[in-house]
């Protein structure tokens, strides 16, 4: 399958680069790039030197439908929604990283405070998280890559929810993420004096994942009762990486041994989720540069609360590996295929 990735010189677009140049069985074959259109790539980026020859290109559907068989647009939220259905016209299948799709069109204005895309695609996207969904997947045109932040809260929490073993309305859920999460674009709040050596939230009570979670979470709990949830982001001085934290009220009497046979049996046939044993949690560097998530959880017998922690790579589970792990089913080919990569540990 030939794939074009748009937006390949962003964050997640090199991330995107990097795994494809080595999957066995996809072949990328064209690069888009704004500011940077007519360069090759590998003059902007000199690690990709010998390995990545292509020129990045302006975006052009008719053109990119000519080399490619899906388009991964890896662009701000916003445009994507602008350029999707030019890409959906000209007959490429797409799998959208940004969050334009994920959401009904109320949800995304309220919280991404940008025009929405049409109903009937929105009604078309399917929400690619592979463990939950891989069925409906395989025959999408349109995949809503899951957010970062939303993959290892959604992982973490959905057997618990599935089974009905936590209360909803007490869910707190912590999320801390490296700084490559804000993307290559400039902002004063991430230059390197205002993130080093310091730990702050950010859009606290506002941020647009948390439609996507509780929506999520309400479709899979066990009651179908709405979900609402307290949510709050942190910016942590590294480069890559997420880990959340999340807490809420047992409705049951198990113990964590209890827990973490349910997750055990839940994640059996998922290749890139690996549960902890008890007393063993889940830490950024277990999984960076990989696909993995890895979970964790305490049940605090004192008060009967559940403590659940999730890591993966904000750049690879929570984006690009994601979206190829996401390829590989629309392929029909095994969902690991170019993503079983050893976590860089150090
Ligand atoms: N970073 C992360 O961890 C995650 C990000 N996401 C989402 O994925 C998407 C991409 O994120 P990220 O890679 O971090 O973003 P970056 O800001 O790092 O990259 C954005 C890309 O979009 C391109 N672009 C920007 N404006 C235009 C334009 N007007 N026309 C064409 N191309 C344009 C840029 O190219 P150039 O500047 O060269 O023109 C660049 O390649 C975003 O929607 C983000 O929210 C989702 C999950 C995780
Ligand atoms: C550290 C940091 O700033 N992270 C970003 C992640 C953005 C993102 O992934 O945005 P969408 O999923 O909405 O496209 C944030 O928290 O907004």
């Amino acid at each position: 399958m030939k794939i074009a990735v748009l937006g390949a010189t962003g964050y997640t677009g090199l991330e995107l680069v990097r795994l494809l140049a080595q999957h066995p069985e996809l072949e990328l074959t064209a690069v888009t790039s704004d500011s940077q259109a007519d360069v090759q790539i590998a003059d902007v980026y000199p690690h990709l030197t010998d390995i990545v020859p292509h020129v990045l290109e302006r975006v052009e559907a008719e053109r990119i439908a000519e080399v490619a068989d899906v388009a991964l647009t890896a662009l701000p939220a916003g445009l994507s929604r602008e350029i999707v259905p030019s890409l959906l016209q000209a007959g490429l299948r797409v799998i959208d990283l940004a969050g334009d799709h994920r959401l009904p069109s109320d949800l995304y204005a309220e919280w991404y405070k940008k025009t929405p895309p049409a109903d009937d695609l929105l009604a078309s996207a399917v929400y690619g998280l592979p463990e939950l969904y891989a069925a409906e997947i395989a025959n999408a045109q349109l995949v809503a890559n899951p957010g970062c932040y939303p993959t290892a809260t959604l992982l973490s929490l959905v057997p618990l929810m599935q089974n009905g073993w936590i209360d909803p309305a007490t869910l707190i859920v912590d999320g801390k993420s490296g700084v490559t999460g804000a993307g290559k674009a400039m902002h004063p709040s991430i230059h390197f004096a205002e993130v080093n050596e310091n730990f702050k939230a950010y859009k606290v009570g506002a941020h647009q994942h948390t439609p996507e979670i509780e929506r999520i979470l309400t479709r899979e709990s066990r009651t179908g009762k709405e979900v609402t949830m307290t949510f709050t982001t942190h910016l942590v001085p590294m480069n890559r990486g997420i880990l959340t934290t999340s807490y809420a009220n047992l409705t049951v009497e198990q113990t964590t041994d209890d827990l973490l046979a349910l997750y055990a049996d839940f994640y059996r046939d998922a290749p890139f989720v690996r549960v902890h044993p008890v007393g063993r949690y889940p830490q950024t560097r277990d999984v960076s540069a990989s696909n993995y998530c890895d979970i964790g959880l305490h049940v605090d017998p004192r008060t009967r609360r559940v403590t659940v922690l999730a890591a993966i790579d904000n750049l690879v589970k929570g984006a690009a590996g994601q979206a190829v792990q996401n390829v590989n089913i629309l392929a029909g080919i095994d969902q690991t295929t170019g993503l079983r990569s050893v976590p860089v540990y150090l």
